[in-house]
């Protein structure tokens, strides 16, 4: 079994625990009084590098990062230093993330907010309205292309943008394939957790014009922000070098002003 495969069963798990608990009725009441989900792509497709920040306790490559005591003070910290998102690890056992802490940063920030986790059913799409994102992420590699194209459609009529990951030539292909708006190169492999940089410039290539592009995975500074920029990333998306960082507002700016025409 791969590293992704190990997670999803984790994910399916816990998943039917909290769907004993909650009713999609109970969500889609929740989701109705707020507010239409935030659109992050006129931000993304501006000029300069835009960054979305991760709030990320631990992972199954690097385990313990940060012990993250307030999600919504750092997700502050990123928003004052210019993220134009903020990406919430929701998973659990691997990331250490809750759906209480999407909320706990939604009450904090009027950013456009990213649920990061691993979707495969619409009810995750569901809760995470009903939590607040404007964003969920779609792992190309966790989904069979019905799937694929269901859950990218109902993410849509819920008013949520939609991150579709990629990490070779075919799902870039099955990415387009569904119609997306927003294709987020994974430098690293979720099946071996090896991270290969190189795969963002491969696959930028195969992006139409109107695609926007994020390079996710293994920025560890401004010089890393520099050279995805410089190979077409419109965006980047960073976790462990900013729950890392003692100056997370800082380390958003520096990375955000790294690239030609970084300051807005
Ligand atoms: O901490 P890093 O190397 O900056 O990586 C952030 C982000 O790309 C990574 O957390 C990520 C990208 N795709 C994912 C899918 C699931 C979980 C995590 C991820």
């Amino acid at each position: 079994m791969s590293v992704l495969d190990d997670i999803v069963a984790g994910v399916r798990e816990d998943l039917a625990a909290r769907q004993a608990q909650v009713g999609e009725s109970q969500l889609l009441e929740a989701a109705a009084v707020l507010p239409p989900a935030l659109d992050p792509l006129p931000a993304f497709r501006a000029p300069g590098l835009s960054v979305i920040a991760e709030v990320k306790r631990s992972s199954p490559s690097k385990g313990h990062l940060a012990p993250i005591p307030d999600p919504a003070a750092l997700a502050a910290a990123y928003a004052a230093g210019g993220a134009d998102a903020i990406s919430v690890l929701t998973e659990q056992r691997r990331f250490g993330g809750s759906l209480d802490d999407l909320r706990q940063v939604r009450a904090a920030v009027s950013t456009p907010l990213l649920r990061k986790d691993f979707v495969v059913t619409g009810y995750q799409l569901l809760e995470a309205r009903a939590a607040g994102a404007d964003l969920v992420l779609l792992i190309v590699a966790a989904l069979d292309d019905a799937l694929l194209h269901d859950l990218h459609q109902q993410a849509g009529e819920l008013g949520l943008t939609v991150l579709t990951e990629v990490h070779d030539e075919a799902e870039t292909e099955r990415a387009l394939a569904v119609g997306a708006r927003l294709v987020g190169v994974n430098a690293r492999n979720l099946k071996t957790l090896e991270v290969h940089p190189e795969v963002f410039g491969r696959l930028a290539g195969l992006l139409p014009d109107d695609v926007v592009t994020v390079a996710e995975s293994g920025v560890t500074g401004p010089d890393d922000a520099a050279r995805y920029a410089a190979e077409g990333a419109q965006v980047i998306l960073v976790g462990e070098a900013l729950v890392k960082d003692g100056d997370p507002r800082g380390a958003v700016a520096a990375m955000r002003a790294a690239a030609p025409g970084g300051e807005r």
